[in-house]
């Protein structure tokens, strides 16, 4: 096992103590899980790091997700329960059977990566802020590539308009001086994940984070794992200054759906707003007495997050609504099924 970690090291919080009982907390062993593999998941602990192979009967996990295990320091370890998240990134998988895929599980805070060049785009922080509120957790807008761009001020400011409370902060990602200004977010014990298009530096940004400790961690990996590949498609690792990274491809591939509180949230100016409309079912095109055509007009509120809300709320029920079609017609389909096998059985009964 090699390395051992301390609780509060691993992200441990009082949420999770407070799932157990006395009996629970003294006779097993918190785990979290640190990489997921088709039949295994390591996990980590205070023991150290340890493989679990996977069951039918354990429930799905995903990175980050806490566990218990029983009789942890033996190669008999056993699943014995999963925690309740935190938080939690998930997904509606695409296919026949409309599967909730769990992406990454208590994160704290998520950083939306966005550079600063002519990728920079408002309705895409939106809709990654929809995603984080959705999961619960805090956002942090990081725009990279700042020695790219001559007027991150006004960048900065732009971002700062969506909402006032939100956290912006410009970097050189390739610098680890100025990546600095993430560590409030990266020490012991909190958990962050990255969100943002392709190109935007998200890997630039999490090698500079984890600056020495990567190949430090490859190596406690390659010793613990039998000769293994020591870098995985889903996995956490140690920042230098103590936090807990997760990448994951599913991050990247997020979609909106079924996501309404989430943007409700992402637009609670427009939310609150529309609460003093005229008409309750107000849509704020034209109708008489609209207060948020009438704050556009002040120049209060951007046209374009309107119009963005709106998309960003057909695009969830949309993908909502589909999935749903696609178990109800799951539900036919096997209804069909039986019914072609009872009436075969009773041709054979009759014959
Ligand atoms: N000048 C400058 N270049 C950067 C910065 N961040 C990233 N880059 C460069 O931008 C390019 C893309 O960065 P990546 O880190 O690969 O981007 P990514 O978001 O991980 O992209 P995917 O792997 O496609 O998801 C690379 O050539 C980086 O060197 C920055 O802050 N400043
Ligand atoms: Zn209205």
């Amino acid at each position: 096992m090699g390395i051992s970690f301390s609780l509060s090291q691993l992200g441990w919080k009082p949420f999770f103590q407070q799932q157990l009982n006395l009996d629970e907390l003294s006779s097993y062993t918190a785990a979290r899980v640190f990489e997921q593999h088709r039949s295994e998941y390591l996990v980590a602990s205070e023991l150290g790091l340890q493989r679990i192979t996977i069951h039918p009967n354990m429930p799905k996990m995903a990175v980050g997700d806490w566990l218990l295990l029983e009789q942890a320091n033996t190669p008999e370890a056993k699943f014995v329960k999963q925690l309740e998240p935190a938080t939690l990134f998930s997904r509606k998988a695409v296919g026949t059977r409309a599967e909730l895929q769990l992406i990454a599980a208590n994160v704290d805070t998520v950083f939306i990566v966005c550079s600063l060049n002519n990728n920079f785009n408002l309705s895409r922080i939106e809709r990654y802020l929809a995603l984080a509120n959705e999961a619960k957790v805090d956002p942090v807008v990081v725009l990279t590539k700042a020695d790219t761009c001559n007027d991150v001020p006004s960048f900065i400011q732009q971002v700062q308009k969506l909402d006032p409370m939100l956290m912006v902060e410009a970097v050189n990602s390739l610098d680890a001086n100025e990546v600095a200004k993430l560590n409030p977010w990266c020490k012991q014990g909190q958990t962050v994940a990255f969100m943002g298009s392709s190109g935007v530096g998200k890997s630039t940004l999490i090698n500079t984070l984890l600056g020495e400790q990567t190949s430090q961690t490859g190596e406690i990996r390659e010793a613990d794992s039998k000769g293994r590949h020591t870098t995985t498609a889903r996995s956490m690792h140690l920042m230098e200054n103590g936090g807990l990274l997760l990448d994951t491809p599913g991050m990247r591939e997020l979609q909106l759906s079924d996501c309404e509180e989430g943007v409700n949230a992402t637009f609670n100016d427009i939310t609150e707003l529309a609460e003093q409309c005229k008409f309750a079912d107000c849509q704020h095109n034209s109708e008489p007495g609209c207060q948020v055509q009438q704050a556009i007009s002040q120049g209060l509120l951007d046209e374009r997050r309107l119009v963005n809300y709106h998309k960003l709320m057909r695009e969830q029920q949309f993908n909502a609504a589909s999935v749903a079609e696609r178990r109800a017609s799951d539900r036919d389909l096997g209804k069909f099924y039986r019914r072609v096998q009872n009436s075969v059985k009773q041709l054979k009964q009759r014959g």
